[in-house]
């Protein structure tokens, strides 16, 4: 396909923005490699020993022949004085002997390779999941499951258990020149010969076939990419009746994947009609120089009898060794994609656990530091004090200031509502009590500890920092497994404390109608659930967490009165001895808190007791 036909298939509103990479693979990719195969080198080094042997012991039984062959006609060969059931009963055990390493190492290396390539996989996830906020904000979801599915798939393809095939075409292809060589040294140039024009139809074809395959790559995660944030908003396309729009643009970005592949598929088709010319005119060649070369007396016959077998055999084994090699090239630039994601800076304060084993310069826990920190807490009180010192905040140095220059300060037990009109920044400044994104000007500490953001700063651990508050969102955050996993993430709580858990929010007896109780199953985010139990759970969960901190982002606007008001009553009775940060659209809600924050467009307007500024906001912005 031309290049001017491939660009009229793309899409006009292709906008995931996939970096295409051009010319040779990154060179930290040799390195991630040698750190995922290091645990395992020496005894891959031994079944790839065995491959080789094995493979040389297979093949050989060719040059045997030749000798027995020579010995028919009357020539000297290594195999004279030996009669025929000899020679037959060693190319018995020859083969068996070349089988049984083969099988070793196929088996051997493969489950050594996965397991190798899976570590890798392993790595990238702890990473990517530490990524900052602003990567998951600006990158599609689709971009990154294609790398951890289609991608990884390539990659899992080729090292997780054919790679063995391909290095058995190796060792063939290195056993078959030693063996010629044996046969016959002359045969050697043709040998050296048929490589070289190999090479040369490889590397005509090689950066075509790489750039065509990341196109390739790089195609697939806009249509994926539309398709998930399709299923996700189906009840709103259908509502407003936007099916024929949304399978318009899948159908488009869907072609353009199609285009890529076809272009592919004829890139690698051409490659392999080259290859097929080449063999079958070197085999020719082949057939007449050994002619000449027995007429001359400058070979003996069972000599070329070896040497024509192995050069037929390379030509198909020279053409699966190539076809593989571009298989071996598709699985390095899912490397080199997942690799990408490895090598990115991580949130900041953010560490890897100890039982990460690749050094990607990223900063990582020690094993005895994670382990004190498993059992420590910020605080051991019931609540704890917030200070808020000339914060600034916005989502990315490009972007305006959201909060702009807060100051406050939340004593430990205080109940604090915050009101604004939509788009205030209420929700922004629990991005930021979260250090979610960074903050560049003033700080937020908790008991007085700031997290530690840089390896040089003063500070206590984030994840320590996090843990000390516990958040009920305006969505309700469920995750796909049972009601107890999703209550007791590390599986740690007993049934007692989470059945009186459920008791107090009120769902209790609702879990004891279903049958499977706690084991009941949670489907994806929850949507086999309602809103107000979602709601609820989530709140089970924030008690379970017994954080100093809550806060609830107007987590009363969607449920039904009576649970409101056993949401009421769990922020009054459940939460009372916490430090609570209330967002509620309700404002009756917010009656009974200690103070009220009024913010507008990220600044303070005003601050103090609810019974003075709660009806000034009422006046003001309610009219
Ligand atoms: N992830 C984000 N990236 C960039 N800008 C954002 C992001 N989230 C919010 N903003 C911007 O920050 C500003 C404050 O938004 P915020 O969500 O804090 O308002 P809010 O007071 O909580 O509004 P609402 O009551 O509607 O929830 C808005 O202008 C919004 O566009």
């Amino acid at each position: 396909m031309s290049k001017q036909n491939r660009t009229v298939v793309r899409p006009k509103y292709l906008s995931d923005g996939e970096v295409k990479r051009e010319g040779g693979y990154n060179k930290t990719i040799y390195q991630t490699l040698h750190m995922a195969y290091k645990p395992f080198l020496g005894r891959i080094g031994l079944c790839i020993g065995l491959g080789v042997l094995g493979r040389g012991l297979l093949l050989a039984n060719t040059n045997v022949i030749g000798y027995w062959v020579d010995t028919l006609v009357g020539k000297p060969s290594p195999l004279t004085g030996m009669d025929s059931k000899q020679i037959i009963i060693l190319l018995m055990s020859m083969v068996l002997t070349g089988f049984a390493m083969t099988l070793v190492f196929r088996v051997g290396f493969s489950r050594l390779s996965a397991k190798a390539i899976s570590s890798f996989y392993d790595e990238v996830t702890l990473r990517t999941s530490r990524l900052p906020m602003s990567f998951f904000d600006n990158t599609p979801a689709g971009r990154i499951i294609t790398r951890f599915s289609s991608d990884y798939g390539n990659i899992f393809r080729l090292f997780g258990g054919p790679l063995a095939e391909f290095l058995a075409i190796i060792f063939d292809l290195v056993m078959m020149v030693i063996l010629i060589t044996i046969a016959n040294p002359l045969f050697l140039i043709f040998v050296l010969f048929i490589a070289a024009l190999n090479y040369l139809i490889y590397k005509l074809n090689q950066a075509k076939l790489r750039q065509a395959r990341r196109e390739l790559s790089a195609s697939r995660s806009p249509s994926i990419a539309h398709f998930a944030e399709t299923t996700q908003g189906a009840s709103t396309i259908r509502s407003f009746r936007r099916q024929a729009s949304f399978t318009e643009r899948f159908e488009s970005l869907d072609r353009y994947y199609l285009s890529q592949r076809l272009y592919t598929t004829r890139q690698i088709l051409s490659f392999s009609f080259q290859m097929n010319s080449l063999s079958a005119f070197l085999l020719l060649i082949t057939g007449v120089s050994s002619y000449f070369m027995v007429e001359k007396g400058w070979a003996s016959i069972g000599s070329v009898g070896v040497a024509f077998t192995f050069i037929a055999l390379s030509g198909n084994t020279v053409q699966m060794f190539f076809e593989w090699l571009t298989q071996f090239e598709e699985a390095m630039i899912g490397v080199e994609r997942l690799d990408q994601y490895m090598r990115m800076e991580l949130e900041q304060g953010s560490l890897l656990p100890a039982s990460s084993q690749f050094s990607t310069g990223h900063a990582t826990y020690t094993p005895t530091l994670e382990k004190y920190l498993n059992h420590r807490r910020l605080t051991e009180e019931r609540c704890a004090s917030v200070e808020i010192k000339d914060l600034w905040f916005r989502y990315r140095e490009d972007l305006p200031w959201v909060l702009k220059n807060l100051n406050l300060e939340i004593k430990a037990g205080e109940r604090l509502g915050i009101v604004g009109r939509t788009g205030s920044g209420k929700s922004s400044l629990i991005q930021a009590l979260f250090y979610l994104y960074p903050i560049d000007k003033g700080h937020i500490a908790i008991n007085g500890h700031q997290p530690k953001l840089q390896e040089s700063a003063q500070g206590v651990d984030l994840n320590l920092y996090r843990q000390s508050i516990a958040f009920i969102s305006q969505e309700p955050i469920l995750f796909q497994g049972t009601l107890r996993s999703n209550l007791d993430i590390d599986n740690s709580l007993t049934e007692e404390k989470l059945t009186a858990v459920l008791r107090q929010v009120g769902l209790l007896d609702w879990v004891l109608t279903q049958p499977q109780g706690l084991d009941m199953r949670i489907e994806e985010r929850g949507k086999n659930l309602s809103l107000g139990e979602r709601q609820l759970l989530c709140m089970a969960r924030c008690l379970l967490q017994q954080s100093p901190i809550v806060i609830m982002d107007e987590a009363t606007s969607s449920v039904d009165p009576q649970s409101e008001e056993i949401l009421v009553r769990a922020t009054e009775e459940f939460f009372s001895d916490r430090t609570q940060i209330i967002i509620a659209h309700r404002l009756s809600t917010l009656a009974k808190c200690d103070r009220i924050l009024w913010l507008q467009s990220g600044e303070v307007v005003a601050l103090g007791p609810t019974a003075e500024i709660l009806p000034r906001f009422k006046k003001t912005e309610l009219v």
